[in-house]
């Protein structure tokens, strides 16, 4: 039994994270720039979806205002039904940079959510050896990030990212600053992971293939103001194995968000 609330627009359409009219205009002194006009967006449960577009147009804004991490000048975000004002618990965020403390070997930085957290030590230490290994780190537990190439850095960081079991994984162009191999290992470690544990990601890029390959939908964003273009569904077969890359269904896929981005550019 028990009745829908109703108020809750998660509730009625079933998204993990329902974001409705979500705005944001940055002031600073005299200037205001509107990042995203009001922008509605439903994300299914366990959904791998990405968004892409030229710069400036609120991709950061918009991952940033989901995670709680920014508060929005309009509209509002829902995660499984309720209101976002915080970062919430069972969100985690991974950005560009691996962000990983220093002073602090890959296994510690790895716990670090946990101590900051105050969870249990044992079985995050179990978990910690098992991300460690998923991401093909074992060796390197004790090392210290400086030891370690900029792919295996990343690698730590979504391994950090993934210690807690999010339920919602948000990801500000993870893979950028790495070489095209690198960082299409990664994009299956991330799948593999995805799979094993299925989880809602929200996966900011600029590349189109990456998209492509890992993503059910592609949300196209446009600029000035920031806010959707159009959102693509990518009919690929999934698990999506490597060689996907190579059929005709991945071209045609990648001509179809290319078609739009140019349509965005165009404007
Ligand atoms: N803290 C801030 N203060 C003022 N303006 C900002 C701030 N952060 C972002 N902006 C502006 O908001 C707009 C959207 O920025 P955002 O970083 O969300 O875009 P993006 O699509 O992620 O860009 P990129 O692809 O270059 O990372 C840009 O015009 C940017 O200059």
């Amino acid at each position: 039994m028990g009745t829908a609330d109703p108020g809750t627009t998660a509730t009625r359409t079933g998204a993990a994270v329902a974001v409705r009219d979500v705005a944001m205009t940055y002031r600073r002194r005299r200037t205001a720039v509107e990042a995203l006009a009001p922008t509605t967006l439903d994300i299914r449960p366990g959904e791998f979806i990405s968004l892409i577009g030229p710069s400036g147009c609120g991709k950061s804004t918009l991952l940033k205002i989901i995670a709680g991490l920014l508060d929005a000048t309009g509209g509002r975000v829902e995660i499984d039904g309720a209101t976002v004002t915080e970062p919430p618990p069972g969100v985690s965020v991974a950005f560009q940079k691996p962000t990983l403390l220093s002073w602090r070997t890959i296994r510690q930085n790895i716990l670090l959510p946990v101590e900051l957290r105050g969870g249990d030590r044992a079985a995050a230490g179990r978990r910690a050896d098992e991300l460690l290994a998923t991401m093909r780190l074992e060796d390197f537990a004790g090392s210290l990030p400086r030891e370690l190439s900029g792919g295996m850095e990343q690698r730590a960081a979504i391994a950090r990212s993934l210690i807690d079991g999010p339920r919602l994984l948000l990801m500000d162009e993870p893979f950028g600053a790495l070489d095209e191999f690198t960082r299409e290992e990664l994009n299956d470690e991330l799948l593999r992971v995805w799979r094993g544990e299925p989880k809602t990601v929200v996966f900011v890029t600029h590349s189109i293939s990456e998209a492509v390959y890992l993503s059910d939908r592609i949300v196209v964003m446009k600029a000035r103001p920031g806010g959707i273009h159009e959102v693509i569904d990518i009919d690929l077969p999934q698990p999506r194995q490597r060689d996907v890359r190579a059929t005709a269904g991945f071209f045609e896929a990648t001509q179809r968000v290319r078609a739009s981005l140019e349509q965005v550019k165009s404007q």
